[in-house]
């Protein structure tokens, strides 16, 4: 039996690079061409296929390559017979019987898509052997599906003028994919679909798994860090991003470099998705961890607080012979890099043999945010009217800093975080995408920092 899809809107996240690869499809589509998205595993195939046979607003047969696959999984095949036996005695002396034995045709997903013009999504389909897809040659170009030879059916089905096909393909290189031949990739249109990029993969985290914008930006950079250096251009790093912000959304994990069980979540995605053996995997990704506790800290070091008042965080391998850390200063350096620090150390020597583990226990994950740095004693006695300055707490973070900036004339992070109600993540990423883009500078006075203003130019 053949279960047809009713198209139905999806949870389908639009970004601007997806709504133009959408359009370009849905074009192709509607003069009639079939189309094939092709690019390395997660990097969004199958949902825009389904998105696109959603558009088309047509029933949806759907369908997984396999290389068992046999061509009469696509067409249909005999199944089992009917008999027919008359016996006729209506003159007594004269018996005369016919016996008539015919095969039973039973259409499959392709012939039933063909004959019904509905739209095909063949996923994967290079995971079938490729003299298995050979009857989609006729289909497609004749708008003829042939079928095997037959005393009793017709051997030829006309194609719907509805009929749309949809396949999606990994690139060759992959485990258990079969080449494609010419004559059919001829006869398609082919969409690259590269990895999504990080706004892209942000804004997936945030619609579908409903995670703040800011952790989902933390959870997608230390994915993406790690994927590239591991297995560059293979896999996509959206879906582990997705498992890991699913995963800390609905556990209440905060997504922090700094917290233990973050650490573990991440380490039980990633690590196996390495090609590398699995201790340089593992101090590849603590690496990673560092860079991102000594990024943030540096950051907020930097936004915040006086060079005494740092107790930031770094952490040290489990396995010291496993995991090496890179010395103190390189970390910074890579923060530096990252953040434009002042030439200040940001992190205090005596910091420098705190333990992970140590660490983990003597915060609680509320409490993890606030150990990046502690707010300074004067942030707490702000004047009141400083704080109280109303703001449209739908409006974008940037936006409500933007405005709260212009009301205040200078202020500090502290302050920020407090009158906007915002976390750490979020006020320290605002603040850093505002410097970035010049909307804002800092405000200093011999050689201190005193706040944020908006920028003068
Ligand atoms: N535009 C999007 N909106 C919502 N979710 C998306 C979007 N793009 C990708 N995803 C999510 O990302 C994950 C991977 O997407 P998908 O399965 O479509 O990738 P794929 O390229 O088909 O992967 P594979 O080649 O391994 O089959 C899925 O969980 C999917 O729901």
């Amino acid at each position: 039996m053949n279960t047809v899809l009713q198209a139905r809107p999806r949870n389908f996240v639009s970004t601007p690079t997806l709504e133009r690869t959408s359009l370009r499809a849905l074009r192709y589509l509607q003069s009639g061409y079939s189309i094939h998205l092709k690019g390395p595993a997660g990097t969004g195939k199958t949902t825009l296929a389904l998105h696109l046979a959603d558009l088309l607003a047509r029933p949806i047969m759907l369908l997984f390559g396999d290389d068992e696959f046999k061509t009469s999984d696509l067409i249909g095949n005999q199944s089992g017979y009917t008999r027919k036996k008359v016996v006729d005695n209506y003159i007594h002396s004269v018996v005369k019987v016919e016996d008539e034995l015919r095969h039973n045709w039973t259409d499959s997903r392709l012939t039933l898509a063909c004959r019904e013009g509905f739209t095909m999504v063949y996923d994967e389909f290079n995971r079938s052997r490729p003299e298995v897809n050979n009857v989609l040659l006729s289909a497609l170009e004749e708008k003829l599906l042939v079928l095997p030879p037959s005393n009793n059916r017709a051997e030829y089905i006309r194609v719907s003028p509805h009929f749309r096909a949809i396949l999606t393909s990994n690139p060759e290189e992959y485990c258990g994919v079969h080449g494609t031949q010419d004559a059919l990739q001829d006869r398609l249109i082919t969409i690259n679909m590269p990895e999504p990029d990080e706004l892209a993969q942000q804004q997936i985290l945030v619609q579908k798994v409903g995670i703040d914008s800011s952790a989902a930006l933390q959870i997608v950079q230390l994915v993406k860090a790690f994927q590239s250096s591991v297995a560059p251009d293979m896999v996509s790093s959206l879906r582990p991003s997705l498992m890991i912000a699913t995963i800390c959304n609905d556990h209440g994990i905060l997504p922090l470099a700094e917290n233990a069980d973050f650490r573990d979540v991440c380490s039980d995605i990633l690590l196996a998705r390495s090609k590398e053996p699995a201790p340089d995997a593992t101090r590849h990704l603590w690496n990673l961890f560092n860079r991102f506790v000594v990024s943030q800290a540096a950051l907020v070091n930097d936004l915040t607080l006086k060079p005494e008042a740092q107790p930031a965080a770094r952490f040290h391998g489990e396995e010291e012979d496993d995991a090496p850390l890179q010395p103190l200063e390189a970390l910074v350096e890579s923060a530096e890099d990252d953040v434009a620090i002042d030439d200040e150390p940001v992190v205090e020597a005596q910091d420098q043999d705190l333990q992970t583990e140590d660490l983990a226990e003597s915060i609680s994950p509320e409490a993890q945010s606030e150990t990046i740095v502690e707010a300074p004693a004067e942030a707490e006695s702000l004047p009141e009217e400083v704080l109280k300055v109303q703001v449209n707490p739908n409006d974008d973070i940037e936006t409500r800093i933007f405005d709260y900036l212009d009301t205040t004339g200078t202020a500090s992070l502290v302050n920020i975080e407090g009158a906007l109600d915002l976390n750490r993540f979020q006020a320290v990423n605002a603040v850093k995408s505002m410097l970035d883009q010049g909307l804002i500078e800092k405000q200093e006075t011999d050689g201190q920092l005193q706040g944020y203003q908006l920028s003068s130019n």
